[in-house]
């Protein structure tokens, strides 16, 4: 329900952001706010990042702050700050596999397994950003066959967002068979295949091996293969 301010005689009456909920017991009714962002401070800004000081309006209404961490390399006419790549390579006679990286990041301190993943260049689309990053970090001439809307990674964070690019690989083609990385001054990424109808296994079997962390999407699209590809067989009548 909307709360109406001003005039009562007009219909042009303002109608405020303020919502008042009726409560199922006697309790008085809770007056909510849309909330929205009052102010935007820069407390620190680097080359690549900026902490600032968000001041809120939180849904009860009062004036809230919150630190938040952007990019400072966020292009005004691309949609998010970069994408993340789910290249599967198709060969003849091989099972599919999906194309991963393997490289230190220093804010983990330690390797990580993800997607190829990178930022998008001012002007570029997702799919134009996710063949050319899977071209620059494991060397394969991919085909787009899907792309995510623009979402978010660690909202109570950061405002980064990024497109997950689905892209398929013609293993067979002869652009694909001897992939060469074109990687950049200070990157390193090892290229690692894993089977797709065993993703989540191998990724356990990595991490069992060497203090490796797994990205979130990646764990999660391994969790997801396996409960469309073996749960539904899992009958509960068939577990008595
Ligand atoms: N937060 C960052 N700190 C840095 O010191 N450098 C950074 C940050 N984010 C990006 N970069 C630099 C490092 C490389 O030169 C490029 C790599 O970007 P890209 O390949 O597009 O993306 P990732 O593979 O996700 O690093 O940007």
């Amino acid at each position: 329900m909307f709360a109406v301010t001003g005039s009562g005689n007009s219909r042009t009456v303002a109608i405020s952001l303020v919502h008042v909920s009726t409560m199922s017991n006697n309790e008085e009714p809770k007056v909510t706010t849309t909330p929205h962002i009052m102010k935007e401070e820069v407390m620190a800004t680097g080359k690549w990042l900026k902490l600032e000081k968000t001041t809120y309006m939180d849904p009860a209404g009062n004036t809230r702050t919150w630190e938040t961490v952007k990019r400072t390399t966020r292009q005004t006419n691309t949609e998010a700050d970069g994408v993340g790549i789910i290249a599967l390579l198709k060969r003849t006679l091989h099972r599919d596999c999906v194309v991963m990286v393997k490289q230190f990041r220093p804010p983990m301190g330690c390797c990580t397994l993800e997607f190829p993943a990178g930022l998008i260049d001012d002007g570029e689309t997702a799919e134009a950003a996710a063949l050319r990053e899977l071209k620059e970090e494991t060397g394969y001439k991919g085909e787009v066959v899907g792309v995510t809307p623009v979402t978010c990674l660690d909202p109570g964070l950061s405002n980064c967002t990024t497109q997950i690019v689905m892209v398929n690989i013609n293993g067979d083609d002869i652009e694909n068979i001897n992939p060469t990385q074109q990687l950049g001054d200070g990157e390193f990424v090892e290229v690692i295949h894993l089977p797709l109808d065993e993703f989540q296994m191998r990724i356990d079997d990595l991490m069992k091996k060497e203090k490796i962390v797994v990205d979130a999407k990646v764990y999660i699209f391994a969790m997801g293969m396996v409960q469309a590809f073996f749960k539904p067989r899992e009958l509960p009548v068939l577990k008595q």
